[in-house]
């Protein structure tokens, strides 16, 4: 079910600082950061041969994210993202299977246009799994 790593997400105290980093000390291609309000987030795509990784900072008061920068004030990996043909039929199966996907459960539009669902980390080994429908 689960296809392509789509992106590796990294929460950090300092958007910019971290994008500076990731274009000069690793040159890599770092996008311009893009403000995500109904996902409480900004975020900054960093473009690499086999995937993305996505620089995660909190917008607005109620981020989901803030209470994860609270615990790790230094950053960390917030989140993988899995590519899906169909995102109904994958969250219908998984819960299933008795996963808990995150939200109301209906998939949102993420930062590709694309839709997207969460699955809550302590079902799936302490990782935030991230659904995007492709
Ligand atoms: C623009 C969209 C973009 C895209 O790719 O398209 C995005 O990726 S948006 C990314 C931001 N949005 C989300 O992360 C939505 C899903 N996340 C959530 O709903 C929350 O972050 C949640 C519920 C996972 C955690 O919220 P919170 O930290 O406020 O809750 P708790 O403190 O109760 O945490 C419960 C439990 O989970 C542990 N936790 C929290 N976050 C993570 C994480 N990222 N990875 C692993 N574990 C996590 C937390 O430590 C608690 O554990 P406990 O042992 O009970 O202390
Ligand atoms: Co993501």
């Amino acid at each position: 079910m689960i296809g392509r790593l789509n992106h590796v997400a990294i929460a950090v105290p300092d958007l910019q600082a971290a994008s500076d980093q990731y274009r000069t000390a690793l040159g890599a291609n770092v996008g311009k950061p893009q403000d995500e309000p109904a996902h409480g987030v900004t975020v900054v795509f960093i473009e690499l041969p086999n995937t993305k990784i996505e620089l995660l900072y909190p917008l607005g008061e109620d981020s989901p994210i803030s209470g994860f920068l609270e615990k790790n004030p230094s950053g960390g990996i917030h989140h993988v993202c899995y590519e899906v043909d169909d995102i109904i039929a994958a969250r219908d199966h998984l819960q299933s299977e008795g996963a808990r996907v995150l939200g109301n459960g209906e998939p949102k539009i993420g930062a590709h246009g694309k839709p997207v669902l969460f699955l809550h980390p302590k079902d799936f080994n302490g990782c935030l799994v991230e659904l995007e429908e492709v």
